[in-house]
């Protein structure tokens, strides 16, 4: 069984440390020592080295935002996936639509970025997810399946284990409008089945798949009892302690029930 997985996705916010600080530790006091669901927190880098401590002795994972897929060099302003693991980070977001749309970022340049974090030893959360305007002129499958293919190039089944898709509809971030439980499970099906497909049926099944877009307490436990969706990856309500947890709450909930 896959275990389920809630990240919550800080993006810009909070706008100081001490803020970053507070919100880490009651997320860390709700969460407790409890392991039946996965839980990780990606705030805005330059807190990562503090939360770090403060998530010590905790089963939260760290993740950042973004990555380079170079180790090193003249890039101004970027950060690297050894970066990250030195500070403390068990995980990256890659590949996010903020960064596709707002910055460009091409399935290839996410795909380079993929492999780097697995090199180093992160676990990645790649971001697939189409517009309202490619969803209303019926190519949700085709664009992303092409998300897909050019974001997981030169991935072995062993590699893509290890990989956890973030499937998010962009109309659905940020607008408070929530994909309905069944579609996404529709979209989430349709990405196990192609990684069947390209990988192997034992392969996709182990393939961790987390909804986002517009997840809070209120929704998050019809969205997690869909088999084909593992988590969520959460943005504004992973900037409040008590939603957050809500949702961890809705995922242990529908964990117990599964048992
Ligand atoms: O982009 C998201 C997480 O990466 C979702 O954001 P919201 O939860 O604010 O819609």
């Amino acid at each position: 069984m896959r275990p389920l997985f809630i990240a919550g996705n800080w993006k810009m916010n909070p706008t100081t440390e001490a803020d970053a600080v507070s919100l880490a530790e009651a997320v860390k006091e709700g969460v407790g020592q409890d392991h039946a669901v996965r839980v990780a927190v990606c705030p805005p880098s330059v807190f990562l080295h503090r939360l770090d401590t403060v998530l010590s002795n905790s089963p939260i994972g760290l993740g950042g935002q973004n990555m380079h897929p170079e180790p090193s060099g003249a890039y101004t302003g970027e950060l690297s996936a050894g970066m990250l693991v030195d500070v403390g980070c068990t995980h990256v977001i890659l590949g996010h639509s903020e960064r596709r749309h707002g910055l460009g970022e091409t399935d290839a340049f996410v795909n380079k970025k993929l492999l780097a974090a697995l090199k180093a030893g992160l676990i990645p959360i790649v971001c697939i997810g189409e517009t309202l305007e490619e969803r209303e002129q019926g190519q949700t499958e085709a664009v992303v399946g092409d998300q897909l293919d050019g974001s997981l190039a030169g991935l072995d089944g062993d590699q893509m284990a290890g990989v956890v898709l973030a499937y998010e509809p962009v109309w659905a971030i940020g607008t408070g409008r929530t994909a309905t439980p069944e579609q996404a499970q529709q979209v989430h099906a349709f990405i196990r089945s192609r990684l069947s497909e390209r990988f192997s049926e034992a392969i996709a099944s182990r393939v961790v798949i987390q909804y986002g877009g517009s997840v809070k307490p209120e929704n998050a436990r019809d969205l997690l009892a869909r088999p084909d969706i593992d988590g969520a990856l959460v943005g504004g309500a992973s900037l409040k302690a008590a939603d957050f947890l809500g949702i961890v709450e809705a995922a242990r909930a529908v964990t117990a029930e599964r048992r």
